[in-house]
């Protein structure tokens, strides 16, 4: 690619837009994060495709962009446009490195790049996106809020812990991953906990402006955090990262019997534990489930002035960091382990579980970025 990765990807996109000037619609005014991607894509098709073995995840990861790329719009015949301009490019890099045999090869692996995400976008089972409508929104603290939906076509499937693709009518063509906080159902409900990040011009943007009657666009799913009921399981949620766990507990009070879980739920501050409400119910209802609360302050500031107090719900407080505070607490060697919240969170949390010895491969999290 070159020795500026993002100018190669700046020309493919440019020689696409020439060929089919339509194309540029489909995608966000902004285009250095997908840039970015791109090349990360190129660079690990060709990576891979060198490698003697690991074909068949390669295959899946394009199986996987193809289906993703469907919400932008893209359709079959992009593809050639696509596989056109790459080569157009690589040859201009290449200059006179530019031979047959390079050529063969990196026609190869451009062929199966835009065959495999052709191929998959095409047979993809489930609908490119789907809507709701927001129904209910309130707020938590000054930072967080709840969105509640509901479908406004057939129901919506995901699995409980998994993550939506999201794009809001303030922000369109912009997507986000969304965890849900409640598994599907046949209503077609959807609930989100959302965080202000700082800097975040979408969750800022649902924090501050989403109304009732907002029409949210839903795309693929994605995420693996699963919880198996015969196995001991550790939770571990930072803030509005509860949401995924929140959906697997819902989800497990399905089951008859599961194995013990103990949820380990942290936030800066008691007024900011939003849901020990739910938790200590749900814990109230299900024996198989304990929970421990956790702040690394034991009380409110100035600006949380009304917040109600979470030891009123009578569970277990502890001080401190929720993952450290998690990981001290016993042995948890036994345990499958689940993490979310934000990301130099989980990634602490996760150094602190094996340093106590957790198998790593018992660590569920989603991806940190
Ligand atoms: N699937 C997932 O993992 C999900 C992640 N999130 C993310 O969770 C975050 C939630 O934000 P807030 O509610 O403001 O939580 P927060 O920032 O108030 O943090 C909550 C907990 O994380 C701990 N923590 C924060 N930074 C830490 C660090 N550097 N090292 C160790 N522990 C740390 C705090 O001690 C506290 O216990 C957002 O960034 C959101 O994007 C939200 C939904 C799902």
């Amino acid at each position: 690619m070159g020795a500026d990765p993002d100018r190669f990807a700046a020309n493919v996109f440019a020689r696409m837009f020439a060929m089919k000037p339509t194309l540029r619609e489909l995608f966000p005014a902004e285009l250095s994060g997908l840039r970015r991607s791109f090349v990360d894509v190129v660079d690990h098709v060709l990576t891979s495709i060198a490698a003697p073995d690991g074909h068949s995840e390669l295959i899946e990861f394009l199986a996987q962009l193809g289906r993703d790329h469907r919400k932008y719009g893209v359709v079959s015949e992009h593809y050639w446009l696509m596989y056109d301009a790459l080569m157009s490019e690589f040859q201009q890099a290449f200059g006179s490195g530019w031979t047959d045999d390079v050529e063969e090869t990196v026609g190869q692996a451009m062929l199966l790049t835009t065959g495999v995400m052709r191929g998959a976008a095409e047979s993809a089972a489930e609908p490119a996106h789907w809507e709701a409508r927001v129904v209910q929104k309130f707020s938590i603290t000054r930072d967080r809020a709840v969105i509640r939906l509901i479908a406004t076509g057939p129901t919506p499937v995901y699995a409980a812990g998994q993550y939506l693709e999201t794009q809001i009518p303030q922000w369109p063509r912009t997507w986000r991953n969304l965890s849900p906080a409640i598994p599907s159902n046949e209503n077609g409900e959807l609930e989100f906990h959302v965080r202000a990040i700082p800097g975040g011009r979408v969750s800022r943007t649902i924090v501050s402006d989403t109304q009732v009657g907002d029409v949210w666009t839903f795309a693929q799913r994605h995420g693996t955090m699963h919880l198996d009921p015969a196995k001991p399981a550790l939770l571990i949620a930072g803030g509005t990262g509860l949401a995924p766990l929140r959906s697997l507990l819902i989800d497990f009070a399905q089951y008859a019997q599961p194995a013990p879980v103990h949820l380990f739920y942290g936030a800066q501050y008691p007024g900011e534990l939003y849901e020990l409400g739910v938790l200590s119910q749900l814990a109230r209802t299900n024996p198989w489930l304990t929970v421990t609360a956790v702040t690394e302050h034991p009380d409110d500031p100035w600006w949380l002035p009304d917040a109600t107090d979470p030891r009123q719900w009578g569970l277990e407080m502890k001080y401190g960091r929720v993952g450290e505070v998690a990981v001290a607490y016993g042995d948890w060697s036994d345990r499958q382990v689940l993490i979310a919240g934000p990301a130099p969170m989980i990634f602490h949390t996760a150094l602190h579980l094996r340093a106590a010895g957790v198998d790593p491969e018992a660590i569920q999290h989603d991806p940190l970025n």
